[in-house]
């Protein structure tokens, strides 16, 4: 029944897991590029501090938290979709542990968001540049899974 619902719609299903995907991508490299200009090029308490805190509010909460719930629904829609996902092979599992390492990260930027509102970031801009280098390779990986199948 639900099997049925769901192989009727598989391909509208992807469709809007993909749409979600690149608006939750969009935001995963883009929150970590605004705290490295927060805290090189901004002074703490500033009227820029505060603009800069109303974009990574913004960016999380309207965009990004709601793009990766959609990610999910749909993802996991795509999952119990009769015939598409075989736990025999490897691919699912690559692209499951990156896809829990890319909520991981979402999950890190919230917290380090909430740092930058307690006016306690201890992160320089070097580092948020490499944790930028995480949702890259995830995206890799992920994308490389789900489409060559290894
Ligand atoms: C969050 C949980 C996620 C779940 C449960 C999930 C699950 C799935 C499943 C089962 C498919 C169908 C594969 C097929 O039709 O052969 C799919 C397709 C796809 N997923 Fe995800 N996914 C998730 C997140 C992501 C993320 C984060 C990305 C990219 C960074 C992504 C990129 C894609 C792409 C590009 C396709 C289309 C592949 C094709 O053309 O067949 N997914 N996903």
């Amino acid at each position: 029944m639900v099997g049925d619902f769901l192989a009727d719609w598989y391909l509208w299903t992807k469709a809007f897991h993909v749409i979600s995907v690149i608006a939750w991508m969009a935001g995963l490299f883009y929150l970590p590029r605004l705290f490295v200009y927060h805290v090189e090029e901004v002074e703490a308490g500033s009227k820029t501090d505060a603009m800069f805190q109303t974009m990574e509010r913004r960016l999380l909460r309207a965009i990004m938290n709601p793009a990766m719930v959609a990610v999910w629904v749909f993802g996991l829609a795509l999952v119990f979709t009769p015939g598409i996902v075989s736990w025999d092979e490897i691919w699912p599992w690559t692209k499951a542990a990156s896809v829990l390492g890319m909520t991981w990260f979402h999950h890190w930027l919230g917290l380090r968001r909430k740092d930058f509102l307690a006016g306690r970031n201890s992160l320089t801009g070097r580092q948020y540049r490499m944790m930028n280098e995480i949702p890259t390779l995830l995206m890799v990986v992920i994308v490389v899974s789900v489409i060559v199948k290894f």
